[in-house]
């Protein structure tokens, strides 16, 4: 029987079927700190040890502030955060489990290092206590984000126990214009199938849209899957993917038959199907406060009055009073205060190379902050031998150490209540990047344009 890339990582993991429900051998298990503690603490409790160390790693990158991390641990000047990091210092010394350090040049965002250090590889399986684990899914490999109970499982037996969730394909052609990137496809599908457009199944992107992108513009459509209710995402490996393991891992021509293969067969049934045509796209933003609220940049905010349904309206309503917009008003033009580039979005060494090729030679538009947050050590590295670092600084950026920084306000870097934002993250939710914090989502290159004009601005007219 046909079978789809889903089916065939499936497949060769389960280890057990009871009642509908699946045990899946779990390859690797990323963990941070915020949510493995108390895994960690109901392992201890049960008196169970780790049952394969060598099957996870431990990474700091919520908590962190983004300076200073060369002091470790005692920069953190949060109490709760200090005793998270701490705790998951001592957890993977105790079990044995290796880590990347807070100063350590290879830690940085889970989902930006397990990639950059080969670890994630097509037809395994992935897991961690963290929503946006589908970025994995880039390489063609099964991720998913589970809860602490999860964790303590998996840190106990290696394996999860879930049902199989249904396959839906969503298939992007057409030639992407000039400054339509990863995110804004993500964000044109989000506009397009809306935040529970995937619920519950795993999408895989396909098409030839799908096939031109890079590995990193890959990891950023897989990272948004989450966001349009998605269990996970997936991309079927193919050369672009071999190339980029091939340059982490040296020679994996033994591999690359099988994972040739774990392409969905031609006649393989998908349970839902979305096309979306990038020929119509342009650089997209969200103006409320879910990441499908999202239009074209040079289009307006939609106006509530205009929608049948009640439910659609209040909700439009109460996004626009939470963003301070009026129904019908334009999005370029809006005056920004702040600019986060960053996240596990859109933080590799190609996000950053397209905001420095904007900014260079320009400069920060007076009274806006523009903050860069390179996803690891490793791209932080990167970017400064390339000159991307001091064209940046040039430009009047605030080049940051790695970490999840102003994506979410589990450390210093926040959002005052009121500021307005150009974010390259993945969630607008309300006070998520601080509180009273209006986010808009776009792309590295649009946030970039909206820091030197200190507006939101179509980058195509820059
Ligand atoms: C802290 C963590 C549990 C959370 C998640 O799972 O997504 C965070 O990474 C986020 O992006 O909101
Ligand atoms: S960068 Fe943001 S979305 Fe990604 S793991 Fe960190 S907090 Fe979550």
């Amino acid at each position: 029987m046909a079978r789809t890339l889903l089916d065939k990582v499936w497949d060769a993991h389960v280890v057990a079927e009871d009642g509908g429900e699946t045990l899946l051998y779990v390859d690797l298990h990323l963990l941070h700190e915020v949510t493995s503690p108390q895994a960690f603490a109901g392992l201890v409790a049960a008196g169970r040890p780790v049952r394969a160390p060598a099957r996870a790693l431990a990474l700091f990158d919520h908590n962190v502030p983004t300076t200073d991390q060369a002091r470790g641990i005692g920069a953190v000047a949060d109490p709760e955060a200090r005793a998270q990091l701490g705790r998951l210092m001592e957890n993977s010394a105790r079990h044995g489990i290796e880590r990347f350090a807070m100063g350590d040049p290879r830690n940085g965002i889970v989902h930006v290092v397990a990639p950059e250090q080969g670890r994630t590889i097509p037809g395994s399986t992935l897991v961690c206590g963290d929503s946006h684990t589908s970025t994995h899914g880039a390489f063609g490999a099964l991720a998913f984000g589970i809860g602490t109970s999860q964790i303590e499982h998996v840190l106990a037996t290696q394996t999860l126990r879930l049902r199989k969730p249904p396959a839906m394909r969503v298939t992007i052609d057409g030639v992407a214009g000039p400054f339509v990137s990863a995110k804004d496809l993500a964000l044109g599908v989000l506009a397009a199938i809306g935040v529970d457009g995937a619920i519950d199944h795993v999408i895989e992107f396909a098409g030839p849209t799908v096939r031109a992108l890079s590995m990193e513009g890959r990891m950023t459509l897989c990272n948004l899957a989450i966001e349009m209710g998605a269990r996970s995402g997936l991309i079927a490996p193919d050369d672009t993917t071999f190339a980029y393991l091939a340059a982490r891992l040296g020679d994996i021509s033994a591999h690359v038959p099988a994972w040739r293969a774990l392409a969905s067969d031609t006649d393989a049934v998908f349970a839902r199907e979305a096309h979306v045509s990038a020929d119509a796209l342009a650089p997209m933003v969200s103006w409320g406060t879910t990441p499908a609220q999202v239009v074209p940049v040079d289009g307006r905010v939609p106006d509530p009055a205009t929608h049948a349904d009640a439910a659609v309206r209040r909700a439009q309503e109460r996004a626009l009073a939470y963003m301070d917009l009026v129904p019908g008003q334009a999005l370029a033009g809006l005056p920004i205060d702040r600019v986060f580039i960053g996240s596990c979005t859109n933080s590799r060494i190609e996000d950053l190379r397209a905001v420095a090729a904007l900014v260079d030679g320009r400069r920060v538009a007076p009274g806006v902050r523009a903050m860069v947050v390179p996803g690891s050590g490793l791209v932080r590295r990167q970017a400064e031998n390339e000159g991307i670092a001091e064209t940046l600084r040039a430009a009047g950026f605030d080049w940051r150490e790695p970490g999840c920084s102003m994506c979410v306000g589990m450390n210093p870097d926040r959002l005052a209540t009121g500021e307005r934002c150009a974010s390259t993250s993945n969630r607008n939710f309300e006070n998520r990047q601080g509180t009273g914090g209006r986010t808009h989502l776009m792309s590295p290159a649009s946030a970039a344009a909206a820091a030197v004009t200190g507006r939101i601005t179509d980058v195509r007219t820059l």
